[in-house]
């Protein structure tokens, strides 16, 4: 069920500076697009220039021909006052056409800037972040800064410039009058600013509310089969509606300030014009003022009309854009935890040791009544030997797996490749050497082929097909030449059209491909049957002769794959050995791998690896007693590790 998201704790709702300096950082991503952006405001102010020398030929012609009854020489006037309109027409159009492509350029550019920042963002970093919140800040945040940089903030500028530049001409033509025009306007200034603070609460709450609704979307788009399956859509519906709802409430709130604000744009020029026309009547009568003077300056009034009603509009526009940016600057600025060294070491060939030496870790946002999940973790693995990984659910065997390529960095001890601490390669050397498989198989939607060499971006022609079909042949993914354009056939969102087990394979032919040093499987055959299993381990055994592995295990049958098992329990490695030897010396072992019999015993196909060499029957509620005894007392060590 699509649970109601918000965003994490940590982010800041809206930054402390002020709504210039932070969308001043936006320069960044304008770079060399500025000066189009710059051109474009040239150009609406030549615009706006040319349209408030328009009242000035009224005002000749008023005075000049209309006065005198010369209508013959009205038509020069009539003939300018066109050309200056076309002129405006004209710089306008070229305002749009100047800025189309560097805005789309800006916006691009701070696309791609946020999709590399999220690609190198550490796990813990999306395991915080709801999807849909990084989805709205990548699509409707950025489109709402284009829009900005490219119309809101010229206008805003051309708007200003037209608004100085008019009062001007109207106090030059008549001083009084253009006094009371503008100390008329002065209560916008102040209702402005009180606008400002509220409107941006809650254009942060909209836009972060909308984040929160795309990652419903995504999500139940995600889960509809299970959905359907539970019958909850209509469940699903109503709590979507109840966030849909959440966000327009919010937008109505936004829409009725932003009509407070426009009410008193329209108010204060509608009175202040009127206030004019009753002192330029009377100046007019007293021929303080002529009638063309009359006529120009109601004309410019008029003119500015709009500039002075559209700051609101602006500035509600120029505050969206900042919580844009703000919202996009949480996920730019974060900090990467896992990153790579300065001096990096590189292993050339490595032969694939790989150790962990008093490993502990804890998940960031774990409570802290909870302790390490991992408390001190030894274990070494040697070259080509393949190493299979037992605990019960939840005791941190994926977490193990993941510290291996930095998906995690530990937060004590060290894990070593080769005796070089891991942390010491750059990321991307790492996951060369060591290739994870992971239970939960994740597909892109690409070509079969696209997929499975997605970690051999190098290989090209024969010898690429040439790892392909090793890859299919031992991940026992055949089945890839029979789709409907073979290994070329796109396999859909997240492999959506192919079943769990086939995804499951291609993911597992994705690590063997990969040809590392080191192969870390975390129970990448949960979906097969038993006799698939069977087929790829045999074919996985030729490829694990020479590669290192660890393999976290869930099934009987892939522990009797590896060379040793390791057992997992209490945040430590408390044992390691061959399968046979655990058996007959760890108790938890026993309880462990006749839980995993169970387990088994429900998958499809199972048979020949049943519980024949276990004595596990009966150990289950000691088990269980001896673990409630190690609650109350503390956790006791059966042993050490290797
Ligand atoms: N991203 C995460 N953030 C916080 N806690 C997590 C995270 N992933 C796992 N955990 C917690 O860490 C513990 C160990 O999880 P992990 O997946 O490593 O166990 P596991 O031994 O692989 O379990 P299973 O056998 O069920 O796959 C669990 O209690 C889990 O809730």
């Amino acid at each position: 069920m699509p649970a109601t998201q918000h965003h994490p704790d940590h982010m800041p709702v809206g930054s402390d500076l002020n709504a210039v300096r932070a969308l001043w950082r936006l320069r960044v991503f304008i770079g060399r697009a500025a000066p189009a952006f710059v051109l474009s405001a040239v150009f609406a102010s030549a615009g706006q220039l040319i349209g408030l020398s328009i009242p000035q030929v009224l005002e000749s012609m008023v005075d000049g021909p209309l006065s005198d009854g010369d209508a013959s020489a009205v038509m020069p006037f009539a003939l300018l006052i066109l050309g200056l309109g076309t002129l405006e027409a004209v710089f306008y159009a070229l305002r749009r056409w100047v800025v189309v492509g560097p805005g789309t350029r800006v916006e691009s550019r701070m696309r791609n800037a946020l999709y590399a920042k999220l690609q190198d963002l550490p796990v813990s970093f999306h395991d915080k972040w709801p999807s849909g919140q990084l989805l709205s800040r990548a699509v409707s945040d950025l489109g709402l800064i284009r829009r900005w940089l490219s119309f809101g903030l010229v206008f805003t500028f051309v708007n200003l410039l037209t608004i100085v530049v008019g009062t001007g001409i109207l106090i030059s033509m008549n001083w009084m009058l253009g006094l009371v025009f503008l100390v008329c306007a002065m209560p916008l200034w102040i209702v402005g600013f009180r606008f400002e603070g509220r409107y941006s609460a809650l254009s942060r709450r909209s836009q972060d509310q909308a984040g929160d609704l795309a990652t419903a979307v995504e999500e139940s788009v995600h889960g509809i089969r299970v959905l359907k399956a539970f019958g909850r859509g209509k469940h699903a519906l109503s709590s979507f509606r109840e966030q849909a709802e959440s966000l327009r409430s919010t937008e109505i709130e936004k829409a009725r300030l932003d009509a407070n604000i426009w009410a008193w744009l329209l108010l204060v020029p509608a009175l202040s014009i009127a206030l004019c026309l009753g002192l330029g009547i009377w100046l007019t009568a007293n021929d303080q003022m002529s009638v063309g003077a009359l006529v120009a300056f109601f004309a410019t009034a008029t003119m500015l009309a709009w500039p002075i009603e559209s700051i609101g509009f602006l500035l509600a526009f120029a505050l969206d854009a900042r919580t844009a940016t703000d919202r996009f600057f949480e996920v730019v600025d974060s900090e990467n935890t896992v990153v790579d060294p300065e001096q990096a070491r590189e292993l050339g060939d490595p032969v694939g040791a790989l150790s962990f030496t008093g490993v502990r870790f804890r998940y960031q946002d774990s409570p802290e009544r909870f302790g390490d999940l991992l408390q001190g973790v030894d274990l070494d693995i040697r070259p080509g030997e393949t190493m299979a990984l037992v605990g019960l659910t939840g005791s941190g065997k994926t977490t193990m797996t993941a510290l291996t390529t930095r998906l995690y960095d530990v937060t004590g001890g060290s894990i070593t490749l080769d005796g070089v601490d891991v942390r010491a390669f750059t990321r991307e050397e790492l996951r060369r050497h060591i290739a994870m498989a992971f239970e939960d198989a994740t597909l892109f939607s690409d070509s079969v082929r696209a997929n499975v060499l997605l970690g051999r971006p190098e290989l090209e022609g024969e010898e690429a097909e040439q790892v392909l079909h090793e890859a299919l042949r031992i991940a026992q993914a055949g089945f890839a030449y029979d789709l409907p354009e073979g290994v070329d056939t796109k396999v859909g969102e997240e492999g959506m059209s192919l079943s769990g087990g086939q995804r499951q394979r291609l993911a597992l032919a994705r690590a063997v491909a990969a040809r590392p040093a080191v192969l870390v499987l975390d129970d990448p055959l949960s979906a097969l049957d038993v006799a698939t299993e069977a087929r790829v381990e045999a074919e996985l055994r030729s490829v694990l002769a020479s590669t290192t592995a660890l393999v976290v295990a869930h099934r009987p049958s892939t522990v009797m794959m590896a060379d040793r098992v390791a057992l997992l329990e209490d945040g430590r490695v408390t044992a390691v050995g061959t399968h046979s030897e655990m058996l007959r010396e760890s108790e938890h072992y026993r309880f462990v791998i006749s839980s995993l019999e169970d387990d088994a015993v429900n998958q499809p196909g199972f048979g020949d690896v049943a519980a024949s060499d276990t004595e596990a029957a009966g150990l289950e509620a000691a088990e269980r007693e001896r673990r409630l005894q190690n609650t109350m007392t503390g956790p006791i060590s059966t042993g050490g590790a290797s």
